[in-house]
């Protein structure tokens, strides 16, 4: 036989031994679905089974397209599959490792410098649930392939329906952020399209299967910049097999209802970080010094506390810094604790606790305690600091009162309606007040956009855990974004934490990175540029005379390949493009598509963030810059959104850094 048949038929033979083992698996893994049915004995029993019957659901539910194993390897004569989860055989021997098991790791990290004892890694490829090709690499004897056609073949697959997982093709440099430890903040700076939001995600999935019980108590947060945000990344972690996991918005996790909108300049205020000095101060202020002594009747006793015991009492606490509310119920606690002494002097016994109680909530306890250290909720703070801001206070001008003055005062705290920058603020008093549960573990996704003040929420929920930050500083849109990551981990109570850049590109294709990175000087933040794995793709720009006409041409050929189509453009032409697109017979993808067929979107640019389609038309640049302040920076957020082509259309010149390019 020539040499090419007879490699060619090895290569068919080690397939099919593959989809043999792959379908006993299958069947195997299905089996314990089955069988965990029935063996419910008791409620409690019931219970658990019930959630873990719920995950094996999801986790069956992308069945037959998710392999259940995607790699190979081959260390000392025994072969280890690679998968999303572990599966045993009847015997309890396991026949797939679970990708985030700690031999797993050698997949993602060996290489042919350091084989790490693996003699072979394959690498297997899917198309639709079917196993189709597989590479292997002998690092044993020093061979690595350059980079993976599995891995070029996943990157450059069309971009339908919601984000999927990544790990099959988790790239070293991406591994090392996933595994890092559980205690260990890190912030990572990455360009467009680097799997900054995958790694978030990956590492949540990892450290729940490292840490599940501490984790599964503590808990485990993901917070996203919108709802579109979450809903395209909502399917990533269920596919990992882990359900819960709070994913949330900033504005989400506040107990606050927002009815309000704040103009720019009341926005600017509330957001920076001395609004936390500033109710800070204000909630102190509220701390009285004891004027008279405390006299409490007790049947035919009178028990006297004088007004330097008072004022120990109160100063002491007050050195002591505790939340606020708990320091009110420490003072009580204290004058109580005083009475006692009196009461064991005079009668020789030990008062009941029915006695201590009673005596705390006496009228001339309380009358004290109402004096020296008022009670007061979050809402009444911000609704004082916001109605009367205090002349005095030196860490606002006059301006910035005025900006932080109603328009129209509420009569009282519960009439106000809260807009989202109040939410922050009263999360913030909440914090000084009492204290706040904290999570475990806390992913921050486009973390470059948040205020100190937004900074803050999050650090009060991870105070006891750890961060994943994830941003780009070229992508901050926000007044406020941060132009250094370590002024914004300062806010975030992690200072110390690692910055760790990524630059390998797996979604924007080279040309179109090229054209994004002639922005990158003119955005006044200091950041690696990207670089591409990928050398496919399309980019045009064009000048062209009827926007209107051109988009819906562009989005007619662009339905002529396959994937989705993002049509973005400056917020305030959405609604026109959106109409012309319907007019000329286009079905859009929005509520109107029921069955989900539709594959074009129109986006405000305000929206486009963390998403991605596989052909972008952006319309008009010099509109989305000329929207808002940051306007560049939306610039490069939207011409960072495409997967394999990118069209620009305008009628008016290009914004100076892309001058004379078309
Ligand atoms: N190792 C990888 N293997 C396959 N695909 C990958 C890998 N890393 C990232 N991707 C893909 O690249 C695309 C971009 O990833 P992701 O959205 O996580 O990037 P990002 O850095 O958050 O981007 P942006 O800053 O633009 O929001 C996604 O489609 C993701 O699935």
């Amino acid at each position: 036989m020539p040499a090419l048949e007879t490699e060619l038929a090895a290569e068919r033979a080690h397939l099919d031994a593959s989809r043999i083992a792959l379908r006993r698996m299958r069947e195997r893994a299905e089996d314990l679905f089955a069988t965990g049915d029935q063996v419910a004995g008791d409620p409690f029993a019931a219970e658990t089974l019930g959630r873990t019957l719920a995950r094996r659901i999801a986790d069956l539910a992308d069945n037959p397209d998710t392999p259940l194993f995607f790699g190979r390897l081959d260390i000392e004569k025994h072969e280890y599959h690679v998968g999303r989860r572990h599966v045993t055989d009847t015997a309890g021997e396991p026949m797939v490792l679970d990708w985030r098991a700690p031999l797993s790791r050698r997949f993602y990290q060996a290489s042919a410098a350091e084989p790490q004892d693996v003699d072979v890694r394959r690498r297997f490829g899917f198309v639709k649930g079917e196993l189709t090709s597989f590479e292997d690499e002998h690092l044993g004897r020093g061979e690595e392939q350059g980079t993976s056609q599995i891995l070029l073949d996943e990157i450059e697959r069309p971009r339908v329906g919601p984000m999927r997982d990544i790990v099959a093709t988790i790239q070293p440099e991406q591994d090392a952020l996933v595994r890092a430890e559980l205690d260990e903040s890190i912030c990572v700076q990455g360009a467009p399209g680097t799997g900054k939001t995958a790694v978030g995600l990956h590492r949540a999935a990892y450290l729940l299967y490292l840490h599940r019980e501490r984790l599964r108590r503590a808990g485990v947060l993901i917070v996203g910049p919108n709802s579109a945000f979450l809903q395209y990344i909502a399917s990533v972690l269920p596919t990992l097999g882990e359900l819960e996991v709070r994913q949330s918005t900033i504005d989400g996790l506040l107990g606050t209802p927002v009815k309000g909108v704040d103009a720019d300049a009341a926005a600017a205020v509330k957001n920076h970080e001395k609004m936390a000095l500033v109710l800070r101060k204000r909630l102190l202020s509220k701390i009285q010094r004891p004027e008279e002594p405390l006299t409490v009747a007790d049947g035919s006793y009178r028990w006297r506390i004088s007004v330097d015991a008072l004022r120990r009492v109160v100063d002491d606490v007050r050195r002591e810094a505790p939340p606020y509310a708990i320091g009110r119920e420490r003072v009580r606690a204290r004058i109580v604790s005083l009475l006692m002494r009196q009461s064991e002097a005079r009668r020789g016994d030990s008062p009941s606790e029915g006695w201590q109680r009673r005596m705390g909530k006496s009228a001339p306890v309380v009358e004290v305690l109402d004096h020296v250290w008022p009670a007061c909720t979050p809402e009444q703070l911000v609704f004082e600091a916001l109605s009367d801001p205090d002349p005095d206070d030196e860490l606002l001008d006059e301006a910035e009162r005025e900006a932080l003055r109603w328009a129209k005062p509420p009569k009282s705290a519960k009439s106000a309606k809260w807009s989202a920058a109040d939410a922050v603020l009263i999360d913030e008093a909440a914090g000084l007040i009492d204290r706040v549960p904290s999570f475990g573990h806390v992913v921050v996704d486009e973390a470059q956009d948040l205020s100190p003040m937004q900074a803050r929420v999050l650090a009060r929920r991870s105070e006891h855990g750890s961060i994943t930050l994830l941003g780009d500083l070229a992508q901050g849109t926000a007044p406020w974004a941060a132009r250094d990551w370590g002024t914004l981990l300062s806010h975030l109570g992690k200072p110390g934490a690692r910055v760790v850049p990524l630059t390998t590109g797996f979604r924007v294709p080279a040309a179109v990175v090229a054209l994004a990175n002639r922005l990158l000087p003119a955005l006044g933040v200091d950041v690696p540029a990207a670089r591409s794995l990928r050398t496919d793709g399309a980019l045009t720009l064009s000048t062209v005379a009827e926007i209107d006409k051109a988009v819906v041409d562009a989005a007619r050929e662009a339905l002529g390949q396959p994937g989705s189509v993002g049509v973005i453009a400056a917020d305030a032409a959405v609604d026109g493009l959106t109409e012309a697109l319907r007019g000329a017979g286009i079905a859009l993808a929005g509520p109107e598509d029921t069955d989900g067929a539709a594959r074009v979107t129109v986006l405000p640019a305000g929206l486009a963030k963390g998403l991605e389609y596989d052909h972008v038309i952006v319309v008009e640049p010099a509109d989305i810059v000329a929207a808002e302040p940051r306007g560049l920076n939306r610039l490069f957020v939207v011409l960072t959104r495409a997967v394999s082509r990118l069209d620009v259309l305008h009628s008016r010149p290009l914004p100076a850094p892309l001058d004379g390019l078309s």
